[in-house]
This record gives structure tokens, C-alpha cells and sequence, in this order.
């Protein structure tokens, strides 16, 4: 007798321990379906509530799956084969959100960092842009104008970064929702390296965020390599590239990756 399935199926657990950090050089340069996402956001005095400061106001969408994510998306385009990273975020940017392309094009200066997923065969990029306040509030407006407003994306979103009373509501209760591919990690990466939150800030979620060891090792050696680019003092994480680099992956379209 065959089983009946559930009627809602519980969300797989993401491969944490799979994904690998690669260097902006050899996630430019693989043959593997690349996506790029970036992160929009303003430092602010503003308060929540007139009462809890927000640090920063930071740009999410929900998703056309349900799922929280960064605006972005595939940009290994095989019609322009050799179209850059940023030129495709740049595509994706505009197609979600109707970003101006003559004020806030991305470009490699807004680089953070890049995951390989083998699960999904997919490179995962990121970046972030500081923009003002105003230009913060007109660039959420301008979203709802969006060619896929509707479709993949459902609307953006702020990150509540304050906690309320209780200890629960706000940021820790934001982290448990569902969010596509590693954008959980981009959260704290892009708090951290973006200097919104200090590592000390951040301490104070760790209940809340993922528990695999992966996610840990990622989001720390992402903020080192971040800040030893950023310093000029680059270290290079050869053993890693290669093997990804010369795995002889192939452009395949990716698999789901949850
Ligand atoms: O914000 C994100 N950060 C990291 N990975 C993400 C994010 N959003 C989605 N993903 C993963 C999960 C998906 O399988 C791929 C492709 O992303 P998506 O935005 O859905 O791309 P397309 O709309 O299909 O071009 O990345």
C-alpha cells in the first residue's frame, strides 16, 4: 500500500558542512552556475519605536518560494558569455527591484564573498552597497515599480536589528524564519564585515543562529578574508580555489538549493 505523503513537507537541512569559501578571482573565472545577491543598507539614528536605535537599515525580499533572500540571482548567462559578475547583479538588480543603475550600480569594490555549494553546484556571491537614508527610502519605493515585483519577488523587506523587552521579538525572532541558500550566513556576514554589528553584537544571537559547525567556520574565515582584503593584506586560500577551481564542473543548471 503506498503512504500517503504529508501534507507539508518539513524544509531539508542546508548543507553547511559542504559549502566552501572561494577567493573573488576564481568565483569570476569557474565554470559553474554563479548567482549573485547584495545587500542595500543605510546606517541610521533613526529608532524603532522611538525608543530601540536600529543601527542600519538593511534591504531583504521576500521571495516568490516563501523564503527570505537577498535581491539577485543566476547570472552565468550563457547569451553573454562573457558579461562579469557584477553586470549580471546588475541585470538581476534591476529586473527585482528597478534599482537606478545610473546611482547605485554595483561593482567590485562592493564585493564581500563567495560560497561553492556542491550540493547545488552553484557559486554563491555577495555584496554590499552603504547608501543614504533617503536614498534608502526611494530605492524601497522604486522596488514596488519592478518588472518581477509580484513574481520572484514578493516585496522588500527591512532587517529588525533591535530586540525587544521579551529578548525575542525582533533580530533573534527574524533569524528564524527560512531563508534561500546561505543567505542567513550573508545576514551576519554582511553585519559584521559592513561594521553594523561588532562581533561581540553578534554573540549575543548564537542561540539563534544556525548550530552547525560549517556555518560557524564560514562566517569566520568570510569577516577574516573580508578584512585582510580590505586591508590589503591578502591571504591566499590556494588548496581550497584549486579544488574547486579545476574540479572540471560544468554549467549544468543548478540544483534547488534550499
Ligand atoms: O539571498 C540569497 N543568498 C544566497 N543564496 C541565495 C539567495 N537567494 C537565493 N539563493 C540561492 C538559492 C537558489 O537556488 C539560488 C538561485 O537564486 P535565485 O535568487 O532564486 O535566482 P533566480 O531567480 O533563479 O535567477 O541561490
Amino acid at each position: 500500500m503506498s503512504k500517503v505523503p504529508p501534507a507539508v513537507a518539513a524544509a531539508p537541512d542546508f548543507p553547511w558542512g559542504q559549502v566552501q569559501q572561494l577567493n573573488y578571482q576564481d568565483a569570476n573565472t569557474g565554470t559553474i552556475v554563479q548567482a549573485c545577491h547584495a545587500m542595500i543598507y543605510a546606517r541610521t539614528n533613526a529608532k524603532f519605536v522611538s525608543q530601540l536605535p536600529c543601527k542600519a537599515w538593511v534591504m531583504m525580499q521576500m521571495r516568490f518560494d516563501g523564503k527570505l533572500g537577498f535581491p539577485g540571482g543566476i547570472v552565468s548567462d550563457l547569451a553573454v558569455p562573457d558579461a562579469t559578475l557584477e553586470e549580471g547583479l546588475n541585470r538581476e538588480l534591476e529586473e527585482e527591484m528597478a534599482l537606478d543603475m545610473s546611482r547605485f550600480a554595483f561593482n567590485s569594490s562592493h564585493y564581500v564573498v563567495s560560497h561553492y555549494c556542491p550540493r547545488a553546484n552553484l557559486i554563491l556571491n555577495f555584496y554590499a552597497q552603504e547608501v543614504s537614508e533617503q536614498a534608502f527610502k526611494e530605492i524601497e519605493l522604486n522596488a514596488l515599480k519592478a518588472e518581477e515585483y509580484g513574481h520572484e519577488s514578493l516585496g522588500v523587506i527591512r532587517i529588525p536589528l533591535y530586540t525587544l523587552d521579551d529578548g525575542h521579538n525582533g533580530f533573534p525572532a527574524f533569524l528564524q524564519n527560512q531563508f534561500a541558500g546561505t543567505s542567513v550566513l550573508q545576514v551576519v556576514i554582511g553585519l559584521v564585515t559592513q561594521e553594523i554589528f561588532t562581533l561581540d553584537d553578534l554573540s549575543a544571537f548564537s542561540a539563534v543562529l544556525p548550530k552547525h559547525h560549517g556555518y560557524k567556520r564560514l562566517f569566520e574565515d568570510a569577516v577574516r578574508s573580508y578584512k585582510e582584503r580590505k586591508s590589503g593584506n591578502v591571504a591566499e586560500h590556494v588548496e581550497q580555489n584549486d579544488k574547486v577551481a579545476n574540479s572540471g564542473q560544468s554549467f549544468d543548471r543548478p540544483q534547488t538549493v534550499q
